[in-house]
């Protein structure tokens, strides 16, 4: 079993992450976890604090020259401000005195439609925003990427599962459905140019109408969600379960996207739409191929069938709501006064929809990684592939299907010549 959780606040020192469960001989560098946290900072209609926030990472546990030891994974992410925020978010007792009525140190007493002020306010019967919004903020994902980056590195290692993730639409904007049969989904080698699109869209034409409306909105002081998809390639038939109802990978995978803030909709596969089909339209078809292996002739499932990975490309979504803190300001209450005013507002971003992307990449990762240990097991890298290679092998010929978008096992054999884990 993987574990993760998460501490810190927006404006705090740092943000902590652990990763416990995770099984040794796993090569990760910081190096890459700095490389998938500057992913998140990309996209285009992000505001001030991306193109500042350094996200300083110091891995303090669970790994050892490269190679992760079997002991939980430990790191912290520093956050480049904290200097200017140590007063209004010290750990410690502060002088009154120093917590001035305006700028950065005065009570939020105006909570913002759509975020967590008001609510967590009465929940926790504080007086202003400031101790809800810092924990709520999405400043917090960047743990979760961090954490999924490893997870991932395990994934491709012990079974040759690879993920990427893209942006299907952005507000009123949306890759038309005809454009897939031009541009085909995206895959895992596509990483670096989707990460070079202003908005990871993977079709190009669309990329430059999002850009020119999110210019739109920031003009007119307006904000924009939009629908993120993750792709995992390579997965083995089989993970989850549908013996009982919080074993079923669809629906952990679902919790997961919508436990990344901001999410109000998770989609398997052609989800929604399938719900508008005839049943003779909405499932995948099995048929024999040419090699005797089995396949589906579509992939409208997205990869599931039963709360188990079926073995094709898992395919999920996440629609993201427009971001809480409109510039054009929303009403309000002031909790102080009572009287009606405009939310608290500053800096902020218009849309966040490509870092959520890799936020949602980050989290099928761990949920993925957690369900490939809950079925093979392995105390190390080379244990798991070698389980995973077993079961594959297990599979009767009749039964035997695709296991990635080539039609052909992706599974590397573990601990071969050179006694390393698989590539
Ligand atoms: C990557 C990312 C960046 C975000 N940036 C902001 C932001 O700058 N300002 C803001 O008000 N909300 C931002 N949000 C959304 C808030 O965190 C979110 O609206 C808030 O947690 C309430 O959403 P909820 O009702 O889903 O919890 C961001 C979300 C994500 C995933
Ligand atoms: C800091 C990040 O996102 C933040 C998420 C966020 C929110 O309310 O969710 C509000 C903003 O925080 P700040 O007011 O400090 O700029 C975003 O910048 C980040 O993603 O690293």
């Amino acid at each position: 079993m993987l574990r993760w959780l998460t501490a810190g606040e927006s404006h705090g020192p740092a943000l902590v992450g652990v990763l416990e469960g995770l099984p040794s001989g796993v090569s990760v560098t910081t190096d890459d976890l700095v490389a998938a946290l500057a992913r998140r900072r990309l996209g285009y209609g992000r505001g001030a604090r991306m193109a500042f926030e350094q996200d300083e990472v110091t891995v303090l546990g669970g790994l050892r020259h490269g190679v992760s030891q079997g002991g939980p994974f430990a790191l912290t992410i520093g956050n480049t401000e904290w200097p200017k925020w140590s007063t209004v978010m010290s750990a410690d007792p502060v002088d009154p005195s120093l917590l001035k009525t305006t700028g950065r140190n005065a009570a939020l007493t105006r909570p913002r439609p759509g975020h967590a002020d008001l609510v967590g306010m009465q929940k926790h019967g504080f007086d202003e925003a400031r101790p809800v919004l810092e924990r709520a903020s999405a400043r917090e994902t960047a743990t979760r990427v961090a954490l999924g980056a490893v997870a991932a590195k395990f994934l491709e290692q012990a079974a040759g599962v690879r993920l990427v993730s893209h942006t299907v639409s952005l507000g009123p904007v949306a890759v038309p459905d005809d454009a897939w049969a031009e541009v085909g989904l995206p895959h895992p080698d596509d990483v670096a140019a989707l990460d070079a699109d202003p908005l990871r869209c993977h079709h190009p034409a669309t990329s430059a109408r999002m850009v020119e409306e999110v210019d739109a909105c920031h003009k007119e002081g307006d904000t924009l969600g939009g629908v993120v998809e993750v792709l995992a390639y390579g997965l083995p038939p089989g993970l989850g379960s549908h013996t009982h109802w919080d074993r079923r990978i669809d629906g952990r995978l679902a919790q997961a996207l919508m436990g990344i803030q901001a999410i109000k909709g998770v989609e398997v596969g052609d989800g929604f739409e399938t719900a508008r089909r005839r049943g003779s339209a909405a499932h995948d078809e099995i048929e024999k191929g040419p090699d005797g292996v089995l396949r589906r002739r579509t992939a409208r499932a997205g990869g599931t069938e039963g709360g188990m990975t079926t073995g094709e490309v898992l395919r999920v979504r996440a629609a993201m709501k427009p971001i809480a803190t409109v510039p054009r300001a929303l009403a309000t209450v002031d909790v102080a006064t009572g009287e009606a005013t405009q939310a608290h507002h500053q800096r902020s971003d218009v849309c966040a929809v490509p870092a959520s992307g890799v936020v949602a990449e980050a989290m099928v990762a761990l949920v993925l990684a957690d369900a490939l240990l809950e079925k093979f097991g392995g105390d190390s890298v080379p244990e798991t592939a070698r389980n995973v290679r077993a079961y594959l092998d297990s599979i009767p010929e009749l039964l035997r299907s695709q296991v990635d978008a080539a039609g052909s096992p992706v599974v590397p054999v573990a601990g071969d010549d050179d006694g390393e884990p698989g590539a």
